[in-house]
């Protein structure tokens, strides 16, 4: 199934028609260094063009009032002394004869998207439009808002295509306070927002924009706020946000549709943000989005307002909806310390509501740490420098252009028995030419018993053959059935050319002494029974009480441990290993096969038991780029589980500082 593109050059077509420094930055080459940019790279080439249409009055009164849209259908007849007294009564907004035109455009841009991914005519996509949406309400434009696309957007979706559950994810700087309000007491829709605060000092300056703002009556708990308190947040805060706060609630939520309020002003450069996240952070953010709602996901641009990074960011989502393998994570220091505050203050508040959280760290008084993280050049650009003449000279702050990220040719190689069947869509591995003499008599000697026949030699062979076609990026991931996956683990760790490679142990049984010895792997291990003593950083036992049949254990394991230490070490090479006898359930396995491609280029190789040929058509399909079904709602993990992960957090996030979840000095 492919990305939708849903774009029309008529919403380039209004613009501020008189002074007012405020509303400067919105202008129509936003959409047009978006659009181009997609073009000329060829990822607009690869999406399905969806058209755009204007939103009927119906649709826009799902949000708006009557009086409200009376009004705007006024502007097009207006002069310019009469659009800008209308403007007058609204906050940071502009308007403009064809302003009605475009807003309309992009809502309907917007429903047109959500129609074609809840039809599955596409598994998910992008629109965009302008003007944005997130900021305006019921009955007022503001923050260069007209109407409320992503809002209407969650409506229209529960009202025409039985969406029980839409969660919306606003990574714009900015906090959409228009979405919040509509939604405030609804539980259907799971509003979550950053946004740059500094404690009420930043525009919009709202006080219901702090963490403690969590949704009201029936909705609360379904309204997350995490205030950033300083500039220059990065790569890093972004990630700790996702792998603490929203993936671990959005996971127990269960969405039936994920709709991003996608505003690229947290990127760097952006005059707005004042943030140092760069663009490829957001391919990185919409991966672990893509295996929610089995997949149905729809990126609304909002704000961005340097154009560089604004082109950057939108290539880099677009380019992860189509499926392509994800950049190598940059290299990821841990979060600031004012931003571990916020994640911490937004788990706390949240804690009561969500059982994934409810072993989260109590509430502490709030004295906001006064130590800056970072100076907002922080990405290695330029600070201000004054120029003699007493004032900083703002320089330009630069950062470096996103790595190509390019498909290797064949997407999934499967290594299997003859016997077994190749799943469709993927290649069946065998190299030109077999293993020589030498290479033969090196597995035997240290990988074969005598007496094994000449398959094995010539399947391990095959995987250490497709493990090193994957390390040059010509095949991206594959599955192996084996006789002994801890057999292949041990040969592949061992004849990886890998700097680093994540082994993830996944079942009841001991790792190999040789892997846990090799110092180039980090293994997390998920069991029932811890059965090393654990003392390295690079052996990380994750244990279950109900063993790894415990799908909601696991789930959070894998969100709140297994991906901050998989991004932070940043592999070369996964190997998902299913131990014999593994209960892990099927969705759950393939959430992990999904989750786990954002690491290392995408280079995931997948061990079963060769006896274990029910999960191999699945694991494929994972593997070829096809969405894990949902979970649905998770229920609670258990408490002695969450009480294990916060012994290993505690005893691992000095050396991982991606696990931490609340600020050094307030453990
Ligand atoms: C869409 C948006 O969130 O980027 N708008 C920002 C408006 C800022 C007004 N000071
Ligand atoms: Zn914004």
């Amino acid at each position: 199934m492919g990305t939708a593109l849903v774009y029309d050059d008529e919403m380039t077509k209004y613009k501020l028609l008189w002074v007012d420094p405020v509303c400067e930055p919105e202008v129509p080459e936003r959409l047009q260094v978006s659009h181009q940019a997609l073009v000329r790279s060829g990822l607009a080439g690869c999406c399905v063009p969806v058209p755009v249409r204007e939103a009927t009055d119906e649709e826009i009164l799902l949000v708006h009032s009557e009086e409200y849209l009376e009004g705007v259908k006024k502007t097009p007849f207006m002069d310019l002394e009469d659009l800008m007294a209308f403007t007058q009564q609204y906050g940071d907004v502009y308007f403009h004869p064809n302003i009605y035109h475009c807003a309309k455009l992009a809502i309907g841009a917007t429903l047109q998207l959500v129609d074609s991914v809840m039809t599955g005519k596409v598994r998910n996509g992008m629109a965009l439009v302008r003007p944005p949406g997130h900021h305006s309400q019921t009955s007022q434009a503001n923050g260069f808002c007209v109407f409320n696309n992503v809002a209407i957007a969650a409506q229209y979706a529960k009202k025409h295509h039985r969406a029980k559950r839409v969660l919306i994810v606003d990574w714009d700087i900015h906090h959409g306070q228009g979405i919040q309000y509509c939604f405030e007491d609804d539980p259907s829709v799971l509003y979550f927002s950053w946004h740059r605060y500094e404690h009420q000092s930043f525009w919009p300056n709202l006080r219901e924009s702090d963490f403690d703002s969590v949704g009201s009556g029936k909705g609360a708990g379904f309204n997350i706020n995490v205030p950033w308190n300083q500039v220059g947040m990065g790569n890093s805060d972004y990630l700790a946000v996702f792998f603490h706060v929203l993936l671990p609630v959005a996971y127990e939520f269960g969405p039936d549709l994920v709709l991003i309020s996608a505003g690229f002003d947290s990127a760097i450069g952006d005059p707005e943000g004042l943030m140092c996240a760069t663009p490829d952070i957001f391919a990185h953010l919409t991966h672990l989005l893509m295996n929610l709602a089995g997949g149905k996901v729809c990126a609304v641009l909002e704000g961005g307002y340097n154009l560089t990074s604004l082109a950057q960011s939108v290539c880099q989502t677009v380019q992860t909806l189509l499926g392509d393998p994800p950049p190598h994570p940059a290299n990821l220091g841990g979060p600031c310390e004012s931003a571990l505050e916020s994640v911490h203050s937004a788990r706390s508040v949240h804690k009561k509501y969500w059982s994934c959280l409810q072993h989260a760290a109590a509430p502490f008084p709030e004295e906001p740490s006064t130590k800056t993280c970072r100076p907002a050049q922080q990405d290695g650009s330029q600070g201000p420098q004054s120029n003699g003449g007493g004032e900083a000279q703002k320089e330009a702050i630069v950062w470096p252009e996103p790595l190509q990220r390019d498909a290797p040719s064949v997407r999934t190689a499967l290594v299997l028995p003859d016997a077994v069947a190749c799943a469709d869509g993927c290649e069946r591995f065998s190299p030109a030419e077999g293993p020589d003499s030498m290479a033969t008599a090196g597995l035997r000697k240290h990988f074969l018993k005598e007496s094994e026949d000449g398959v094995n030699v010539k399947l391990l062979y095959n995987i250490t053959a497709l493990v090193g076609q994957m390390e040059k990026n010509e095949i991206r991931n594959g599955l192996a059935l084996v006789p002994d996956v801890s057999m292949a683990t041990t040969l592949l760790t061992s004849t990886s050319l890998s700097k680093r490679v994540l082994v993830v142990w996944v079942g009841d049984g001991l790792v190999p002494a040789q892997v846990l010895e090799d110092e180039k792997t980090l293994v997390v291990h998920i069991s029932s029974t811890a059965p090393h003593e654990a003392q390295s950083k690079y052996y990380v036992p994750i244990t279950l009480k109900q063993g790894c049949g415990d799908t909601v254990g696991l789930m959070q394991a894998a969100l709140g441990l297994l991906l901050p230490l998989g991004y932070q070490y940043a592999p070369g090479l996964v190997l998902l290993v299913r131990l014999p006898g593994c209960r892990a359930r099927e969705d759950l396995w393939l959430q992990l096969t999904g989750l786990l491609q954002g690491l290392a280029a995408g280079h995931t190789l997948v061990l079963v038991q060769e006896n274990e040929t029910a999960s191999v058509g699945i694991t494929a399909s994972c593997l070829l780029g096809n969405a894990a079904p949902s979970l649905g709602s998770l229920a609670a993990p258990g408490p002695e589980d969450v009480e294990s992960f916060e012994r290993l957090r505690l005893r691992l996030q000095t050396d991982w500082p991606l696990l931490q979840t609340t600020a050094p000095d307030k453990r």
